[in-house]
C-alpha cells in the first residue's frame, strides 16, 4: 500500500478538520489523526493524512517536539509530502510557533529545503498580496483578529511577522512573480538569495493552482524537486486544496474509502468560542440551553459539572435533542472572567468543563452528534472523549466537515473553528450529519 500524498501537521484540530474538508471538496479522501501518534496508531488509506496537534498557542520547545514527531510519523507512513498548516489568519505571537516549527521541519526534510506556503484561503475570504494578509476587505491588522485573545495579529506584512519568528531568511513571491511568465526562475532566485521561507501571495483558487504546479503538485516533500532541495509545503486549507485538485484521480486511495456513517443518537452542541461569528450562533440557537459558569466551576467542579449535566438531562427531556452547553460570553463577560480567575485558569477550567460534559453525555445520556464550536474547546472535547482517528464526511458549510471516528465512541464530532459556519449552524448542520 502506498502511503498518503500529502502528509499534514496542523496546529490545531479545527483547523485540521478545515483542511481535512478542503480535500474532501477537491474529491480527494482525508483523514484525521488527534494528536501527535504511536507507532502503533494504523493510517487508513487515504489521499491526505492530517495530524491534529494543541500547539498555536504552546511553548515553541513543545510545539516543535510534536511537529517533529507528528511528521516522523507521517513519513513513516509513507507521506510523499509535508504540509504544515497554520491558521488562515496566521494566529501566532512573536516567540512562534510556526516559524520554529517550520525551522525544525526543514532540518528533518535535509539540506537545502525551504519552506514554500501561503495562508491564503479564497473560500473563507482570506488573500495575500504584497506580502499584506487580507480578511475579507480588511488587513489583518485591521480585522477583528487584533483583539485575538491569545494571538492578536496587530502587523499585516507577514514576510515581517514570520521574519520575527525566525532567525533565517524569510522572502515574498509576489503575485506578479506567481503569475508571470517564469514562476519557477522567480521562486529560484529568490531561494537563491538566501531565502529559507517563501511566502507566495494569491487572491484566488487559480493563483493557488499555479503555486501548487510551482511546488510540484504534491510531489514537493522529501524527495522532490524544489528550487534548490525539498520543499516543506505550508499555508491553511487553500493551497492544501490546490495540491488536491492537482493529483491524478486515477488510482486515488479516496476510492477505496467507505463514506463515514455516524450511528445516530441525541444531538448536543458545546460551546466555547467566544468569536464573532459563534456569539451570533449562539443568539440565533432557538432550542434549550445549558450555560456553564468559570466561577462556579473554579469553586466547586464536582458540584457544579453535576449539576450541569442534571440540567442537561431535564434539557433534553424525553427528545432529542439538540441542546446546547455554552460558556461562551462577550468580550467585556469574558474579560470580568479572566479578570477574577486569570485568564490561563478559566480556559482550563472551561475546557475540562466541556470535555466532562461531552464525555459523560455521550456515554450517559445517548448522545451520538455533537457539535463543538472552539479550537481549544474543541482539542479538549477530542481528548475527553479519546478521538483517535476520524474519517472526513459531509460538510454543513465550507471548512465545517462532519468527522466520524474510524474506531472509539460512535459518535460523529462536527469541529467548528470560531469564526467558521453561517449564523444558523446549529440549527442546519444536523441535516448534513451522516
Ligand atoms: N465565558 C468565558 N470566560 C472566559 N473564557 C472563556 C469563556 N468561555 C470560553 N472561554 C475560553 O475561551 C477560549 C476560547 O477558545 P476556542 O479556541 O475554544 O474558541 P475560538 O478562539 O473562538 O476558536 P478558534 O481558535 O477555532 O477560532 C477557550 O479556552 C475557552 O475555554
Ligand atoms: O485556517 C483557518 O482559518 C482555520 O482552519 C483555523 O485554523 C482556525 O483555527
Amino acid at each position: 500500500m502506498t502511503g498518503p500524498r500529502l502528509g499534514v501537521v496542523a496546529d490545531d484540530v479545527t483547523g485540521a478538520c478545515d483542511l481535512a474538508d478542503a480535500v474532501r471538496d477537491a474529491g480527494r479522501s482525508a483523514v484525521v489523526v488527534l494528536g501527535a501518534p504511536g507507532p502503533d496508531v494504523d493510517l487508513p488509506p487515504c489521499d491526505a493524512a492530517v495530524v491534529a496537534l494543541r500547539t498555536r498557542t504552546a511553548p515553541a520547545p513543545r510545539a516543535v517536539a510534536e511537529s517533529l514527531a507528528a511528521a516522523r510519523w507521517l513519513l513513516s507512513r509513507g507521506a510523499a509530502a509535508i504540509y504544515q498548516k497554520y491558521c488562515s489568519t496566521f494566529d501566532s505571537t512573536d516567540e512562534g510557533t510556526i516559524g520554529p516549527v517550520a525551522d525544525a521541519l526543514l532540518d528533518l526534510l535535509g539540506t537545502g529545503a525551504v519552506s514554500v506556503g501561503t495562508p491564503a484561503t479564497p473560500r473563507a475570504g482570506r488573500t495575500q498580496y504584497q506580502g499584506h494578509l487580507f480578511v475579507g476587505d480588511r488587513l489583518l491588522s485591521e480585522s477583528s483578529l487584533r483583539h485575538h485573545p491569545l494571538t492578536p495579529m496587530t502587523d499585516p506584512d507577514l514576510v515581517r511577522v514570520l521574519g520575527r519568528q525566525t532567525p533565517r531568511g524569510v522572502a515574498l513571491l509576489p503575485w506578479a512573480a506567481l503569475r508571470g511568465p517564469d514562476p519557477a526562475g522567480a521562486l529560484a532566485r529568490v531561494v537563491g538569495g538566501g531565502a529559507r521561507h517563501v511566502l507566495a501571495d494569491a487572491l484566488t483558487d487559480d493563483d493557488l493552482d499555479a503555486l501548487a504546479r510551482l511546488v510540484g503538485a504534491g510531489a514537493g516533500g522529501r524527495s522532490g524537486p524544489g528550487p534548490g532541495g525539498p520543499v516543506l509545503l505550508g499555508g491553511a486549507a487553500g493551497l492544501a486544496a490546490a495540491l488536491a485538485r492537482a493529483w491524478p484521480r486515477a488510482g486515488a486511495a479516496g476510492d477505496e474509502v467507505r463514506a463515514p456513517r455516524s450511528a445516530g443518537g441525541r444531538a448536543l452542541i458545546v460551546s466555547g468560542s467566544c468569536s464573532g461569528r459563534t456569539l451570533e450562533q449562539v443568539a440565533r440557537f432557538p432550542g434549550p440551553r445549558v450555560a456553564l459558569d468559570a466561577i462556579a466551576l473554579a469553586a466547586d467542579p464536582g458540584g457544579a459539572l453535576d449539576a450541569a449535566l442534571g440540567a442537561l438531562a431535564s434539557a433534553f427531556g424525553d427528545g432529542p435533542g439538540p441542546v446546547l452547553v455554552s460558556s461562551s460570553a462577550d468580550p467585556d463577560a469574558v474579560r470580568g472572567t479572566q479578570e477574577r480567575l486569570g485568564v490561563g485558569r478559566a480556559a482550563e477550567v472551561l475546557e475540562r468543563a466541556a470535555g466532562e460534559v461531552a464525555a459523560r453525555a455521550v456515554r450517559d445520556l445517548g448522545v451520538g452528534r455533537l457539535l463543538v464550536a472552539g479550537g481549544e474547546t474543541s482539542g479538549a472535547v477530542a481528548a475527553a472523549l479519546g478521538l483517535g482517528v476520524l474519517q472526513v464526511g459531509p460538510a454543513a458549510a465550507p471548512g465545517v466537515p462532519w468527522m466520524v471516528p474510524v474506531d472509539g465512541p460512535a459518535v460523529a464530532v462536527l469541529l467548528k473553528s470560531g469564526n467558521f459556519g453561517g449564523p444558523d449552524l446549529f440549527t442546519t448542520a444536523w441535516e448534513a450529519c451522516p
